[in-house]
C-alpha cells in the first residue's frame, strides 16, 4: 500500500547524507512505527513517503502509484507536527471545507472520529482558540474525513493528555482493523508500548532498523 524502495536523502551537497538506502513497505491493515532522537530524519522520511519532499535517490509508491499524483493524495491522510486547519474558521468550517476540496459532503455530526476525539463541543470554535492538543485532534479528523486508505502522523501522541492518548490508540488500532495502512513517527520510546501492535523501526545514522 505504502512502499519506499531505496530512498536517500541529504539536503546539500556539502552535508551529510539524513537517509542512507531507506526501504519500507506498508501493507494494509499494518502499523509502522519510526522512532529515533531529535535531528534523525524521522521527519524528512515521512515528508519524503507523502510526497512533501523529494528523495535525492529512490521512490516512493502509494497504492502503486507516485505519491505526486492526485490518486495517491486521494488515498493518503496526513497528520504533521504543524497545524493545516485555518486559525479563523470554526472547526466545523475547516472540516467542510476540506470535505469539499474531496468532493465529500461532509457532517461532522455523523463522524465516528470526531466522537472517538470528543471534538464535538469544539465543533463551533475557531481553529485559532483551540489549545495545541484539541487542534491537534481536530487535525486528525481533518486528515480523516475522506476515508483514506494510508494516514502518515507525525508524532500521533506528542502534546495530546492521557484520554485522548487512550482515544487515539483505539482509533488507530480500529483503522488497522479494517485495512488501514498507518505509518507514525516519534522520537519517544514510549510510542513503542503505546502502538505495541506496530512494526517498529529506528533510524541510525540515516539507516532503517527494524526493533520489532
Ligand atoms: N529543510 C531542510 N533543510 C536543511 N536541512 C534540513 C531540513 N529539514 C531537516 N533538515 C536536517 O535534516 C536532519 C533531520 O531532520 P528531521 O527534521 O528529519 O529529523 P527528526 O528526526 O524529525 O527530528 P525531530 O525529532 O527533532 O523532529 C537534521 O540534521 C535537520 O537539521
Amino acid at each position: 500500500m505504502l512502499e519506499a524502495r531505496g530512498v536517500w536523502k541529504r539536503y546539500d551537497w556539502n552535508r551529510g547524507w539524513v537517509l542512507c538506502d531507506v526501504g519500507l513497505c506498508v501493507e494494509p491493515g499494518r502499523g509502522v512505527l519510526v522512532t529515533g532522537p531529535n535531528g534523525s530524519g524521522k521527519t524528512t522520511l515521512l515528508r519524503i513517503l507523502v510526497g512533501l519532499a523529494r528523495p535525492s535517490r529512490g521512490e516512493v509508491l502509494i497504492a502503486g502509484q507516485s505519491p505526486y499524483t492526485p490518486g495517491a493524495r486521494r488515498v493518503l491522510g496526513v497528520v504533521l507536527h504543524h497545524s493545516l486547519l485555518y486559525d479563523e474558521l470554526t472547526v466545523r468550517e475547516n472540516l467542510e471545507y476540506y470535505a469539499r476540496l474531496y468532493g465529500i459532503e461532509y457532517r461532522p455530526e455523523e463522524d465516528e472520529v470526531v466522537e472517538i476525539l470528543g471534538l464535538g463541543r469544539y465543533l463551533d470554535t475557531r481553529a485559532g482558540e483551540l489549545s495545541f492538543g484539541w487542534k491537534k485532534r481536530a487535525n486528525i479528523a481533518r486528515a480523516l474525513l475522506h476515508r483514506p486508505r494510508v494516514l502518515a502522523i507525525d508524532e500521533p501522541f506528542t502534546g495530546l493528555d492521557d484520554d485522548a492518548v487512550e482515544a487515539l490508540r483505539g482509533l488507530l488500532e480500529e483503522l488497522l482493523h479494517r485495512g488501514m495502512a498507518v505509518v507514525a513517527t516519534s522520537p519517544q520510546k514510549s510510542a513503542e508500548e503505546l502502538l505495541e501492535g506496530f512494526n517498529a523501526y529506528r533510524i541510525e545514522s540515516g539507516k532503517l532498523v527494524r526493533i520489532r
